[in-house]
């Protein structure tokens, strides 16, 4: 297979030259693996094949079944067929990840591709994997443009980003290579090469913004005479879907965001941004999510209303789990302590974080861990002492250990805040920060 994928890429220079952005240093030493998630569609099919071509680490494939469609194992069963048929002198391996939790009965999309996202982040953290490779296209980045002028809050997917899932994703790259690429070159590529790929209903179903989009897109496009339907019955499998190309996008490359200075920010240590003035909208949505502890970010409009309501002279704000407040010095971005405990609830630990924010490292001391809000009067007065100088709200917000009443600041060698290196990975997510990230945790 791979000699005819070869001998066929030659006439896709548009495709083939996606493999230039493939970097040497991907993921550190050679032999270390990194992941593709594979649907078994024709983007991430397309993705799997230019992989095995440039064959430069061996590649653990991830692919979820959601169980949605009566066929979805059979999609499974084709990509793991694919995978075999690459075969194993690659040094590839294969995963199949299914959703089994219950299945909302509105939203199924997004739930679908939380669980997606879930499942693989787990599966792939497993195996050591930091760089995670995604099928997006050319397509996806007008798609997503064209359901944002829609009203939603859907991202541009980037050549390289960190993992938006979160605490999950924590020192994960996204590497999406085929982002200046058209999806129907990508199909056409494989129907070239005689490599089957299936099509899911779901994204013609009108029900869905990114189906509806993904519709007026194509009809605005140019003529595609000759392109047939996907048949997605599971008696399709295996066999090819003709796609005529259409004109290829010209977009490969990627702006690196500026890396945030640590130097004036003495609170950064407690997950706390001091900052001697207002930064801009896309920088105070990356430092709410990161502050907060959470996954979602704040939509364009809600961070436009908090820059309007300061130019207004308002100074409180509360959004996505983070506070931000503007003081004599200029703003303060921490996670709102009052959100913590809300409803009686206490702060998530996924794995070893606390609240999003810190890893809990080796701590003997017996009791629970729970934010200083509401026991600060009681602490021992050395504790105070040491926490006297942050600003009352991100005093309030650090976790403590509880043993009956009585509460202890925990150990600086108990706990690691990741609130810098989140928004560092966030912000600094391009080649360079990426191999700096990489090959320093793999060191
Ligand atoms: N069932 C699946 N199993 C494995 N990987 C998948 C699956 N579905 C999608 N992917 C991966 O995600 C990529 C993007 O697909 P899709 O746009 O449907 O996902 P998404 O997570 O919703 O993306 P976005 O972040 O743009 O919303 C695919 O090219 C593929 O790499």
């Amino acid at each position: 297979m791979k000699q005819r994928l070869a001998a066929t890429l030659g006439d896709f220079p548009d495709v083939a030259a996606s493999l230039s952005l493939f970097p040497e240093y991907m993921n550190g030493a050679p032999e270390t693996p990194i992941g593709v998630a594979v649907s078994g569609g024709g983007d991430s099919v397309a993705l799997l094949m230019l992989l095995a071509l440039w064959g430069k680490r061996p590649l653990e494939v991830f692919c979820v079944d959601h169980g949605l469609n009566p066929a979805s194992a059979h999609w499974t069963q084709g990509v793991a067929d694919l995978c075999a048929d690459l075969g194993a002198d690659l040094g590839l391996s294969f995963t199949a990840l299914h959703w089994t939790g219950d299945k909302p009965a509105t939203g199924v999309q997004a739930a679908a591709r939380r669980a997606r996202h879930h499942l693989i982040l787990k599966a792939a953290r497993a195996k050591g994997i930091k760089v995670l490779c995604l099928g997006h296209n050319a397509d996806d980045g007008a798609e997503a443009e064209a359901m944002r002028a829609e009203g939603s809050t859907v991202g541009t997917p980037r050549l390289w980003s960190a993992s938006p899932f979160w605490p999950e994703g924590e020192g994960v790259f996204y590497f999406r290579p085929l982002i200046g690429v058209a999806r129907a070159r990508l199909r056409a590529w494989l129907t070239a090469a005689g490599v089957p790929y299936i099509d899911d209903p779901a994204n013609d179903n009108p029900a869905y913004l990114r189906a509806k989009v993904r519709q007026v897109l194509q009809a605005s496009a140019p003529s595609v005479s000759g392109a047939t339907r996907a048949d997605t019955s599971p008696a399709s499998q295996g066999r090819m879907i003709a796609h005529i190309s259409s004109p290829v996008a010209q977009r490969t490359g990627e702006v690196a965001g500026e890396v945030p200075s640590e130097g004036a920010n003495h609170l950064i240590h407690v997950g706390a941004f001091q900052l001697s003035e207002v930064p801009p909208a896309d920088r105070l949505a990356a430092m709410i999510v990161c502050a907060g502890g959470g996954e979602k970010l704040p939509s364009a409009r809600e961070v436009a209303a908090i820059l309007d309501g300061i130019s207004a002279g308002r100074t409180v704000f509360t959004l996505c789990g983070a506070r931000i407040e503007v003081t004599r010095d200029g703003v303060l971005i921490c996670r709102e302590p009052g959100d913590m405990t809300r409803n009686g609830t206490v702060p998530a630990v996924v794995g070893d974080i606390w609240d999003g924010r810190f890893r809990l490292l080796s701590y003997a001391q017996g009791g629970e861990i729970r934010p200083l809000r509401g026991h600060a009067k009681r602490l021992q007065r050395a504790d105070r002492e040491k926490i006297a100088h942050l600003p009352p709200v991100a005093r309030a917000s650090l976790p403590i250990v509880l043993s009956g009443d009585t509460p202890r600041l925990m150990a600086a060698g108990d706990l690691h805040c990741l609130v810098s290196a989140r928004l560092r990975a966030a912000l600094g997510a391009a080649l360079g920060q990426v191999r700096n990230e990489i090959s320093l945790s793999n060191l």
